[in-house]
């Protein structure tokens, strides 16, 4: 049976486009505040049922956390019905429900007291919420000389102890440090497994897939897809990869076009000879004239899942014969820490001449481009054996990788794990 039932609910906000008009300006010269709506939840249904753990994700903005307020009662829908059975806890914005001016300790009595309970059962359980926050002390202190992560360890600490039958966190464990997203996490674990009914919103991928039994991905105010954590948070990193990759070929598109209008007739034969910037340098007897990141078909694309197959193409024009030509690619990240370069004579891949006037192109495939998530900057160059530059472009192109799991680092090295007892 559902607990939580929302039924074709809707909810707008008015965005206004100008600044508010002032009591004086709308009673003197009826001036009225210009407004839009904005549809931030359009049509949602949902049924949860009792015992169920379930993960909201989307992209900024998309509703997850209106939804989340209208579960609460802070929000009211404009249309349709939300049905919520049992005594509901709820992490919000930081800080909700918190007076700065009270003590740690008094805030405990009083946001305790909101959730439901009574004055003994407060102090009964005061000891354990103050040992789980880790604020023994500070919780003399008013609240508002708290860091936002004290905040939020005193809100978890409380929120939890209260045992709802229903809790609903939004994103706040992020401020947490590590230790203490741990902690709560193995709460949280606790929790759903005594039977707790728990909405998270996240934009920890990762913290989903543990902690979920089934993942809505909430996109522009609409559930796009409902089900199974990992099935719906691929799609949806599919569906982040496809948008960065698009931006960031838009992002090239623009940059190109600026990069030719500045390019005027007059300069156009010193821009030649130069070639051109500090990113660009070479005696351009080979020239590289086009760099293609793409997918393992070769269709342009910049946004890809870790480990997904890559291919870089670099196309070329000869101006002047040359012998042993040697083309490499190397990959940086953004702050330049090198992650890997290699060339076709590295590799033994020779190439024994290219003839003037000859036009060829270069593939350089990746079966699976194991990199953590993050941006990344490609170099390309072709160079003779001594390593004189024929046409160098440093760092001249980026890509993006995103990824569902959290290790850090550059790469992802193949790896298993074993316990030997
Ligand atoms: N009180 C409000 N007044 C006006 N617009 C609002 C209000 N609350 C939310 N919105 C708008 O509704 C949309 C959905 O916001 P919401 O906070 O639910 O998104 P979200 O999915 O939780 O995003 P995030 O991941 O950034 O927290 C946004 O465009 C937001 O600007």
């Amino acid at each position: 049976m559902s607990v939580i039932s929302v039924t074709n609910v809707s909810k707008s906000f008015k965005v206004f486009k100008e600044r508010t008009a002032t009591l004086k300006d709308r009673i003197v010269n009826n001036r009225k505040n210009k407004y839009d709506i904005y549809l931030a939840l359009d049509n949602v249904s949902l049924e949860i049922p009792k015992g169920e753990t379930v993960g909201l994700i989307g992209r900024n903005g998309s509703g997850k956390s209106t939804l989340l307020k209208l579960l609460t009662g802070i929000l009211y829908p404009d249309q349709g019905t939300i049905n919520i059975e049992g005594k509901v806890s709820s992490l919000l914005e930081l800080g909700a429900g918190f007076h700065p001016d009270f003590t740690g300790r008094e805030n405990i009595f009083m946001n305790a007291a909101i959730l439901g309970l009574s004055k003994k059962e407060i102090k009964r359980k005061l000891d354990q919420i103050i040992t789980f926050s880790e604020l023994k002390h500070y919780i003399e202190n008013p609240v508002r000389s708290y860091s936002s992560g004290m905040y939020m360890r005193l809100a978890f600490s409380v929120a939890i102890m209260v045992e709802p039958d229903i809790l609903l966190i939004d994103e706040v464990l992020a401020v947490g440090d590590a230790a203490f997203q741990q902690k709560c996490m193995d709460q949280l674990l606790k929790l759903k497994n005594n039977g707790t009914t728990i909405v998270f919103v996240s934009h920890d991928l990762g913290a989903v897939e543990k902690l979920c039994d089934r993942v809505v991905w909430v996109n522009k105010g609409k559930i796009k897809e409902d089900g199974k954590p990992r099935k719906v948070i691929d799609k949806y990193l599919a569906y982040l990869s496809e948008e960065e990759n698009q931006r960031l070929i838009e992002e090239n598109n623009n940059f190109e076009k600026v990069s030719s209008e500045n390019i005027n007739e007059e300069n156009e034969q010193q821009h030649a000879n130069e070639q051109m910037d500090d990113k660009r340098w070479g005696n351009h007897q080979v020239e590289i004239v086009d760099v293609k990141i793409a997918d393992e078909k070769g269709n342009s694309k910049l946004g890809f899942l870790s480990a997904e197959p890559m291919q870089i193409q670099i196309s070329y024009e000869v101006n002047k014969d040359v012998e042993k030509p040697i083309f490499g690619c190397a990959i940086h990240t953004i702050d330049n820490t090198h992650c890997y370069g290699t060339n076709t004579f590295i590799d033994q891949f020779y190439i024994d001449h290219l003839d003037k006037s000859s036009k060829g192109k270069i593939i350089f495939n990746i079966p699976s481009i194991n990199l953590v998530a993050g941006t990344y900057l490609l170099s390309v160059a072709a160079h003779d054996i001594n390593g004189n530059q024929y046409d160098y472009h440093d760092k001249k192109y980026s890509f993006k990788i995103s990824s569902l799991t959290n290790d850090v680092g550059i790469a992802k090295i193949n790896h298993e794990w074993v316990h030997e007892k």
